[in-house]
């Protein structure tokens, strides 16, 4: 069986990689990721300056996934662009994930990635639930044209957009129809957390995580049936760009389920986060093993086919 795919004109191994925020922080938490399975990598969505993010606790594993609200914490674009320019891209590819809190902060980064000419894949990620007084992008969708717009006006290659999770019909029309005005977004990450969920301890009668009174997004299993429905709702809406996969992936079966349903690549958060980037060689092999059952050879026999009834 052959994992290997072709994503934006590179290579990758397999359609494997880490969920941006997660294992993605630092120098030691990306080498790691670059030395695992994984297919690819990408880095912790970055801000104009510094940021610590929010009081901790700021994340929880729960019994079927995760709770978040870091706060967007990052050493800031200049690390992560520092990061990215030293790269060895003919070992894996590399994604850069960038959530400036401003249009302003976004176009003043995005001028200086384009100016660096690295040959990172850029992840704008427009769906940070978690920044206090900042409502996500992606949930306005006069913002996301108008980010989108400025975006493109500024930066000269094809990247992509990190999504939230949408809940009705007509909300995956509205945001399909702005996506696809720019040809210049080559693909659409689906999804990011869940927002603003409420995880408790009973024994304690308290909430698990500080900020926001304890609201944050969700990982896990309890998102996997959303993010295959985002998933497939941008596939069918999107023929021109590709999409890839994020959200409750934690064996082979959910890596097969996101290709099936139209991903080219899929990305693990919760389950990395609790198993570590040894999850990767696991999920390769139990990807293999069930396309080898089913007589698949290659990810083309199988992705984007799903039936329906
Ligand atoms: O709180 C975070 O840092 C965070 N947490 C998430 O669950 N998704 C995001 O895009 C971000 I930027």
């Amino acid at each position: 069986t052959d994992l290997s795919t072709r994503f934006l004109d590179c290579a990758f191994a397999n359609p494997l990689m880490n969920a941006s925020g997660v294992w993605c922080y630092d120098q030691t938490e990306l080498d790691a990721l670059n030395l695992s399975a994984a297919g690819a990598y990408v880095t912790k969505s970055c801000t104009l300056e510094p940021r610590a993010g929010n009081p901790e606790p700021r994340y929880k594993a729960t019994p079927l996934g995760s709770i978040n609200s870091m706060g967007l914490p990052n050493l800031g674009y200049r690390f992560y662009l520092d990061y990215v320019a030293k790269h060895d891209y003919a070992r894996k590819p590399l994604f850069m994930s960038v959530a400036g809190l401003s249009l302003e902060d976004n176009l003043a980064m995005v001028r200086e990635i384009k100016a660096a000419n690295v040959p990172a894949i850029m992840e704008l990620n427009l769906s940070c639930p978690n920044v206090p007084g900042k409502p996500q992008i992606a949930y306005d969708f006069d913002a996301m044209d108008a980010m989108l717009a400025a975006v493109c006006r500024e930066y000269d290659k094809p990247f992509g957009v990190k999504m939230p999770p949408y809940f009705d019909i007509a909300h995956f029309d509205a945001a399909a129809e702005i996506l696809n005005r720019y040809p210049q977004v080559a693909f659409v990450t689906c999804i990011n957390s869940i927002g603003n969920a409420l995880a408790i301890d009973t024994e304690t009668e308290t909430v698990l995580i500080k900020p926001k009174d304890g609201f944050g997004g969700i990982g896990g299993d309890y998102v996997l049936p959303t993010a295959l429905a985002n998933v497939n709702a941008f596939f069918r809406r999107c023929p021109d760009k590709k999409v890839i996969g994020c959200g409750g992936v934690k064996t082979g079966e959910q890596v097969f389920q996101h290709l099936l349903a139209g991903a080219s690549l899929v990305q693990v958060g919760t389950a990395l986060q609790e198993e570590g980037p040894a999850i990767f060689a696991r999920l390769a092999d139990e990807l293999a093993a069930l396309m080898a059952k089913k007589g698949y050879k290659t990810l083309g026999d199988f992705q984007g086919k799903l039936k329906t009834l």
